[in-house]
């Protein structure tokens, strides 16, 4: 046994059987062998270990739910599964079944998000061609991270996974598996993000023609068949130093703890975000999902806000919007949840610089399902699409004119049993070196003017573009 300052306690012997044992039984079975352990971790910050990460990978993922109370963060690669095309969704699902189906586990506590944990996203079309921008980002990719920091009710676990092949040796894998005492090195602190550090930004496309967008598509809109459509739009940032994605993040953490914080990077690229709005949680055969359309700026005042809050729930064209996003989630869940859903009451949610409509909805599913095939059925409501669906993803596939990638799209985890959650990575940023790519949308309704458009966009930029250092 190794006790470290960290006081991280790895029973080695324990973890080299069990991989002794994988290794033997990836040679038999003539087929990949999936080794989880669990163990105990020190109370150290799990973004100080994805940040440590970068050291010793390329790839490292971060997930954080609102107020931080289930924390994720993954180091390395032991293990991935990447789809493209409209079978996306199934083809991850039963990839994974089929990986986790004869895993060998160490794991005496049983804790929701330890243990073998897939991480990671989708594009919002896979319809659409990728381009350059998002390479390395595919139409599905869920990595298994080596290891994995959860930090779930106060305490913290560590889970070492190994994939092991016939070819694999043990030597090798043991190997790998102890490298995970470098991230625990140093004091545990992350150094802060100097302040104005964007040298130069623009909208993409410039403002008057992404206005001149929305303006055609709102005509479309009038009197055709098509209720709802979202628009959105890039803002480049060049940075006066490389951006560190765990300082934006230890950024947003600070001003955004309300929300889904979430990242994925590889290699030079990171894609990560603070987004407001779950797609789906299913716990225990229990539904989550969230309805968000519909919004306008906070008040400088508590009355100002107030009033602009009264503002929103009386607004015709809001609520129509939001109530398509409501439709769609009922009727979508409805054919696995039957009877047993139920819609809270509308209200606002109040975000730092922005306030939504929002809807929760609640719903049970039989036993069996994975958190995957909810995803596949509700992605993308219309609070990223539109209504109908296919007619509103063909207009912005034919008038947005840029590659969405993985923004506005399903982001998240599943586990061993097929849970997990899932967000939508809206407020959110591609960054590369010392370029940053932002993206925001709008739904856009009959009625809906493209310069309130545009500023709404403006207010939903304003989260990464006041982390990456580009003022409040
Ligand atoms: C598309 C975005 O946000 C979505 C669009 C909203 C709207 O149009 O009112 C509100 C919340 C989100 O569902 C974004 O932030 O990029």
């Amino acid at each position: 046994m190794m006790i470290l300052d960290t006081a991280i306690t790895i029973q080695e012997h324990r973890l080299a059987s069990l991989l002794a044992e994988g290794v033997r039984q990836a040679r038999e079975r003539n087929r990949p062998v999936l080794v989880s352990t669990v163990l105990r971790a020190p109370q150290y910050d799990p973004l100080v270990f994805f940040d440590h990460g970068a050291r010793l990978a390329d790839e490292r993922v971060f997930w954080s739910s609102p107020s931080g109370d289930m924390v994720l963060a993954g180091v390395d690669r032991a293990w991935d599964i990447s789809a493209s095309g409209s079978t996306r969704f199934t083809h991850i699902a039963t990839a994974w079944a089929e990986l986790c189906g004869g895993a060998l586990l160490d794991d005496p506590f049983g804790m929701m998000g330890t243990g073998p944990i897939l991480m990671g996203g989708f594009s919002f079309d896979p319809l659409r061609p990728p381009t350059e921008l998002w390479a390395g980002f595919p139409d599905g990719l869920m990595l298994l991270p080596r290891f994995l920091l959860t930090r779930a009710d106060g305490a913290n676990w560590l889970t070492i996974n190994s994939v092991i092949t016939p070819e694999s040796t043990l030597a090798a894998e043991t190997e790998k598996a102890q490298r995970v005492y470098e991230l625990f090195d140093g004091d545990g602190e992350l150094a802060p993000m100097a302040p104005g550090t964007i040298r130069q930004a623009e909208d993409v496309p410039e403002a008057a023609a992404w206005q001149e967008i929305v303006r055609e598509v709102e005509r479309n809109l009038r009197g055709g068949e098509l209720g709802k459509v979202v628009l959105a739009r890039q803002y480049r940032v060049q940075g006066r130093t490389v951006f560190n994605p765990a300082r934006v993040l230890n950024r947003l953490r600070v001003q955004y703890n309300d929300c889904f914080l979430f990242a994925v990077a590889r290699g030079e690229r990171c894609f990560l975000g603070a987004s407001p709005e779950r797609l789906v949680r299913l716990r225990h055969e229990n539904v989550r999902a969230t309805c968000l359309a519909g919004s306008i700026a906070r008040g400088a005042t508590p009355e100002e806000d107030a009033q602009l809050g009264e503002e929103l729930l009386a607004s015709a064209k809001d609520r129509a919007e939001h109530e398509f996003v409501v439709r769609a989630i009922c009727d979508n869940l409805a054919e696995v949840c039957g009877g047993r859903l139920s819609t809270g009451p509308l209200s606002l949610m109040k975000l730092r610089n922005i306030q939504h409509l929002f809807t929760p909805i609640v719903g049970r599913v039989s036993r069996g399902r994975n958190i995957l095939d909810l995803v596949e059925r509700l992605h993308p409501t219309p609070a990223m699409g539109g209504t109908p669906r296919e007619p509103a993803m063909a207009m912005i596939r034919e008038y947005e004119g840029m590659d969405r990638g993985w923004y506005a799209a399903p982001v998240g985890w599943i586990d061993a049993r097929g849970e997990g959650e899932f967000a939508v990575a809206i407020r959110s940023a591609l960054l590369r070196g010392s370029q940053a790519v932002l993206f925001a949308g709008c739904g856009i309704v009959a009625g809906s003017d493209p310069a309130r458009e545009y500023a709404e966009s403006c207010l939903k930029l304003r989260p990464m573009l006041s982390v990456l250092g580009g003022g409040a």
